[in-house]
């Protein structure tokens, strides 16, 4: 469905992505794992279009969006939650999930995102600078929901949270990979990488330096803590 040849990307003169090759299949969940500093906000952003300096091919359904304007790649069914959560903290909650809705006819809508993540419900209300870590993650969720995209793009979803909490936003996510969604996740912590993943990538100095399926990576963690520098 997306998938990323020899990508190449550049901040000003630094050469960050080295030709990074990955691959997201229809109703899948990649799993970009990386320490701090290594790409993985690159890579979304080079998908994203947020990065504009790059070469090598970047196609989703088909078609090569490398060269595509971030609204435009947008529009053709790409999401993203960023790292972050970048949610609007004056806003409340309902008019944080509906002030970019893109409505579609069968598609997610406020019932559904509610039904989803009843806490939403609950708060709709209230202004979302007031939610916790873990309902303002829910929310970057929801509101990416509502534009309806065919993939998300998930940078870091539970950085920063407790180990309640990321519990939490993790069913949810595993959730929506049930129902079909694909996705595309950054992560840090690599237990919570092998609860979703059916393909894990391990990113070091802008190059995948790791790929196979998580049952695999199980039989060696070593190889896994020997990129992410874990002793
Ligand atoms: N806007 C920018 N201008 C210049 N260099 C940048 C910019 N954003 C990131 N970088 C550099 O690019 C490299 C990769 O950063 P990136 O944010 O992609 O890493 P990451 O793996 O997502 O790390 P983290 O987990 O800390 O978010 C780093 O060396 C970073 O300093």
């Amino acid at each position: 469905m997306l998938s990323l040849k020899d990508v190449h990307s550049y901040y000003g003169a630094s050469h960050i992505l080295q030709g990074v090759n990955l691959e997201v299949k229809k109703g899948s969940a990649a799993v970009l794992l990386g320490r701090n500093g290594m790409g993985k906000t690159t890579a979304i952003h080079s998908i994203i279009g947020f990065v504009t300096k790059k070469e090598g091919e970047i196609s989703f359904e088909g078609e090569n969006v490398i060269n595509l304007k971030s609204h435009q790649i947008a529009r053709k069914g790409i999401g993203i939650v960023p790292q972050g959560r970048r949610i609007f903290t004056n806003l409340s909650v309902k008019e944080n999930l509906t002030v970019f809705a893109n409505q579609e006819q069968g598609g997610w809508d406020l019932e559904k995102v509610y039904k989803l993540f009843p806490r939403l419900k609950e708060r709709e209300k209230s202004h979302a600078g007031n939610l916790s870590g873990g309902e303002q993650s829910m929310l970057s969720i929801g509101r990416a929901l509502m534009r309806n995209p065919k993939i998300l793009l998930l940078d870091e979803p539970t950085e920063g949270l407790s180990p309640l909490m990321v519990g939490e936003v993790m069913e949810v996510i595993v959730k929506l990979k049930e129902a079909g969604m694909s996705m595309l996740l950054v992560e840090q912590n690599i237990a919570t990488a092998l609860s979703i993943a059916d393909d894990v990538y391990i990113i070091n100095k802008g190059r995948i330096v790791y790929h196979d399926r998580p049952e695999e990576l199980k039989k060696n963690m070593d190889i896994a803590y020997h990129h992410l520098a874990i002793s």
